[in-house]
């Protein structure tokens, strides 16, 4: 079982996820593998050197990146559950972002399984950024103004995906983590 965890930059999805985590193992006693994207050292690097000059180029390495961690993922069968931090509806919400087709962005992740369930944490932007560490590479006002187009973007997404379930992230917590309970109990029941 797939559980994707998505949201803009300091939405809170990696304390999600091992708070998640937790809680499967201890009181559901699931085998629970947590991973994330971008997965490899080698296509992060090349990233992090070429891709942000080129949305196309970044579109194509993160989707790289993903058929390599999904190559990896098909092979952790000891697992119950496995929970990805972030997956492609990363792809699809930042790179349209930047200006790259929404539909050429499906067409070249097409060939990925759709997470059972995906667990979207919706925020404002200038509430997420006031969470994010203060060493982060980008400019701040160029950031600013393209997680809201990424925030947009993902509840766009929302509309047409019946798996995916949003949970207000300004929320304490506490608050979010139970809701995001919730949805997988609902789904592991
Ligand atoms: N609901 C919440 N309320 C307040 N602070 C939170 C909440 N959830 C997470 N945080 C805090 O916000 C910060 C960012 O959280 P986290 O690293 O989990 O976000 P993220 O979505 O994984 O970020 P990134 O995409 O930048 O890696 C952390 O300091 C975390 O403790
Ligand atoms: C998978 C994926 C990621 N990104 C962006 C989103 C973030 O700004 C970074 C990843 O860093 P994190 O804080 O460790 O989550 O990369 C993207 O633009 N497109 C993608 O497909």
């Amino acid at each position: 079982m797939l559980i994707a965890i998505e949201g803009i930059d300091g939405s809170g999805k990696t304390t999600l996820a091992k708070e998640l985590k937790k809680w499967l193992e201890n009181e559901k006693k699931k085998k629970v593998l947590l991973t994330a994207e971008p997965f490899t050292e080698e296509i992060s690097k090349l990233i992090q050197e070429e891709g942000w000059k080129d949305p196309v180029t970044l579109t194509l390495l993160f989707s790289a990146d993903r058929g390599v961690h999904v190559n990896w993922i098909m092979k952790q069968n000891q697992y119950d559950i496995i929970i990805t931090d972030r997956y492609y509806y990363s792809t699809i919400a930042y790179q349209s972002a930047m200006g790259i087709d929404k539909n050429w962005i499906i067409e070249v992740n097409k060939f990925f399984p759709k997470p059972e369930l995906t667990l979207l944490l919706d925020i404002p932007a200038e509430i997420a950024i006031t969470r994010i560490k203060k060493d982060d590479k980008f400019n701040f006002k160029e950031k600013l103004s393209l997680l809201k187009k990424v925030r947009e973007n993902y509840l766009e997404i929302t509309k047409n995906e019946n798996s995916i379930k949003i949970i207000n992230s300004t929320k304490t917590f506490e608050e979010v983590l139970s809701e995001a309970k919730n949805y997988v109990e609902e789904l592991i029941s």
